[in-house]
C-alpha cells in the first residue's frame, strides 16, 4: 500500500474520532494506508505544517483551522487545490453537494475547493437544564433577555454564563450574527492589500463592556484564553449557561456530568431584530504540494471517502460537527437522530438561519497571530488593566499592522 500521512490538531473524543475516521478508510481499501498524527492544537498543526513544508518534510494532508485559512491559502505552493486533486483522479465531484456555509470558506474566488471541508462547526449555547429548572428559567434568545435571568440563575447557587473561546463566539461570530461588517475589503475576501479590522465597531466594544460588568457582578465566568478551562466548570455542572462549539457535543456526551441540551447563540435585540446566521468554524483539509503522484491519488481518494454520507453521518454523530454535505443531513433526518437528540441539529440550523450581508466569516491573513493579540488584551480586560475601548484601539493597531505585513508577504 502507499503511505499517507495527516497532520491534525484534534485531541480528546474528537482526537480518537479521527483515528476511527483513518481506520475505517483503510478497511475499505487496499491501495492506501492513511496515518493520522495529531500535531497538538490547532495552531500548532499549522504552524508544523508551515515549517515541515519549508523543509520539504511535509505531510500529505494538514488540517488547517479557520483561523489559518489565508495563510494556507495563500501560502505559494504549499497545497494543491482539493477540488482539482479529486477530478484529476477521476472522481465526480460537485460543489452543490455541500451545505451553503460550508461551500465558500474555503474556497478561492471562483468559487473553487482550496481546502476540502471536514470538521465545521458553530458557536451554540449549551444549558445546564438543572440550573434552568432550579432558577425557573428558559434560556435567552437574546442577550437582553439573558441580563433578565442571570440574577436568578446566580441565586440558584450557579455561574451563568461561560464560554470557550472570546475571540471566534464574542469577536468574529458577533458580526456575523449581528450583520456587522469585520473588515474593509470585503471581510478580507477580496484582497489582502490594505485590509483593516473593525473591532472598534461601538456595538462590538459594547459587548465587551457588558462582559465586564456581568463578571464583574458574578454573572460571566472567565478562566482566560485556554478552550479547555472554561469548558471544565461547566461540565461539572457549576455553570448554566456554556457557549461552546457544536463540535463538542460528542465529547460532553461522555464528560458532562449532568443532563444539558442546546440552542442557538444570543444576539443583542437593540443592534439587530433578529440574529443572522453565523460562519462555519472548525477546519478543513490541504493537499500538501511536492508529493509523488501516487501518494496524491491518495489523497483523492480519501477525500472522495469522506464526502459519502455515510462516513459523513458517522462523523457528525459521533462529535458533534455538522454533516457538511446535504446527502449526510438528510440520512441523519430520515433515521430519526434529531427527534433522539435535539442539541445535535443546532449547529447546522444556525448555520442555515437567513442570511445576510456580513455573515460569511472573514479571510484575513496572520489572524492566528492577531488572535493571540485579541487573547492578551481580552485577559487585560479581565483583569481590569485596561478598558474594552482601549483594549479594541490596541487590538486594531497591531492587527491592521500584522494586516500590512501579510499584504507584503502574499505579494
Ligand atoms: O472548536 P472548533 O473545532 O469548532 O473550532 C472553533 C473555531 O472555529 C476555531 O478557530
Amino acid at each position: 500500500a502507499t503511505n499517507i500521512t495527516w497532520w491534525h490538531g484534534m485531541g480528546g473524543r474528537n482526537g480518537e474520532v479521527i483515528n476511527e475516521v483513518a481506520q475505517k478508510f483503510n478497511e475499505a481499501q487496499s491501495e492506501c494506508a492513511l496515518t493520522p498524527v495529531s500535531k497538538g492544537s490547532y495552531e500548532e498543526a499549522l504552524s508544523a505544517g508551515i515549517a515541515a513544508f519549508r523543509s520539504g518534510e511535509q505531510p500529505n494532508i494538514l488540517q488547517v483551522f479557520d483561523a489559518g485559512a489565508a495563510t494556507i491559502i495563500n501560502a505559494k505552493g504549499a497545497v494543491i487545490p482539493a477540488e482539482d486533486l479529486i477530478k484529476q483522479a477521476g472522481y465526480d465531484f460537485n460543489r452543490e453537494d455541500f451545505i451553503e456555509g460550508v461551500r465558500y470558506f474555503y474556497a478561492d474566488s471562483d468559487g473553487k475547493f482550496v481546502g476540502m471541508p471536514f470538521n465545521s462547526s458553530a458557536p451554540i449555547m449549551y444549558m445546564n437544564t438543572d440550573a434552568l429548572k432550579k432558577a425557573g428559567v428558559e434560556a435567552p434568545k437574546t442577550w437582553e433577555e439573558f441580563e433578565a435571568i442571570a440574577p436568578k440563575l446566580k441565586e440558584a447557587g450557579y455561574i451563568p454564563l461561560v464560554q470557550t473561546q472570546l475571540t471566534w463566539e464574542f469577536t468574529e461570530n458577533f458580526f456575523s450574527r449581528h450583520n456587522l461588517q469585520f473588515a474593509s475589503n470585503n471581510n478580507g475576501y477580496d484582497s489582502v492589500v490594505d485590509t483593516k479590522i473593525n473591532v472598534t465597531d461601538p456595538n462590538h466594544v459594547m459587548m465587551y463592556e457588558k462582559l465586564k460588568a456581568w463578571y464583574d457582578q458574578g454573572l460571566f465566568g472567565y478562566y482566560g484564553a485556554g478552550w479547555n478551562d472554561n469548558q471544565k466548570p461547566f461540565e461539572e455542572g457549576k455553570v448554566a449557561l456554556w457557549i461552546g462549539s457544536s463540535g463538542s457535543f460528542g465529547g460532553l456526551q461522555k464528560t458532562a456530568t449532568m443532563p444539558f441540551s442546546a440552542t442557538f447563540l444570543p444576539y443583542w435585540k437593540s443592534i439587530i431584530p433578529e440574529g443572522v446566521h453565523t460562519f462555519i468554524g472548525g477546519a478543513s483539509l490541504f493537499a500538501m504540494a511536492g508529493k509523488p503522484e501516487a501518494e496524491n491519488k491518495c489523497v483523492a481518494s480519501f477525500f472522495h471517502f469522506l464526502t459519502s454520507a455515510e462516513i459523513q453521518k458517522f462523523y457528525h454523530q459521533s462529535t458533534g460537527y455538522v454533516a457538511i454535505t446535504k446527502a449526510a443531513y438528510e440520512l441523519a433526518k430520515k433515521e430519526g437522530y434529531y427527534n433522539e437528540k435535539p442539541a445535535a441539529e443546532v449547529g447546522i440550523q444556525q448555520l442555515s438561519l437567513p442570511g445576510a450581508e456580513w455573515d460569511k466569516g472573514y479571510r484575513l491573513g496572520f489572524y492566528p497571530q492577531i488572535r493571540s493579540v485579541m487573547e492578551r488584551e481580552y485577559n487585560r480586560i479581565f483583569s481590569g488593566e485596561t478598558t474594552p475601548k482601549d483594549a479594541m484601539e490596541t487590538i486594531k493597531k497591531e492587527a491592521d499592522e500584522l494586516l500590512a505585513r501579510f499584504a507584503k508577504t502574499a505579494g
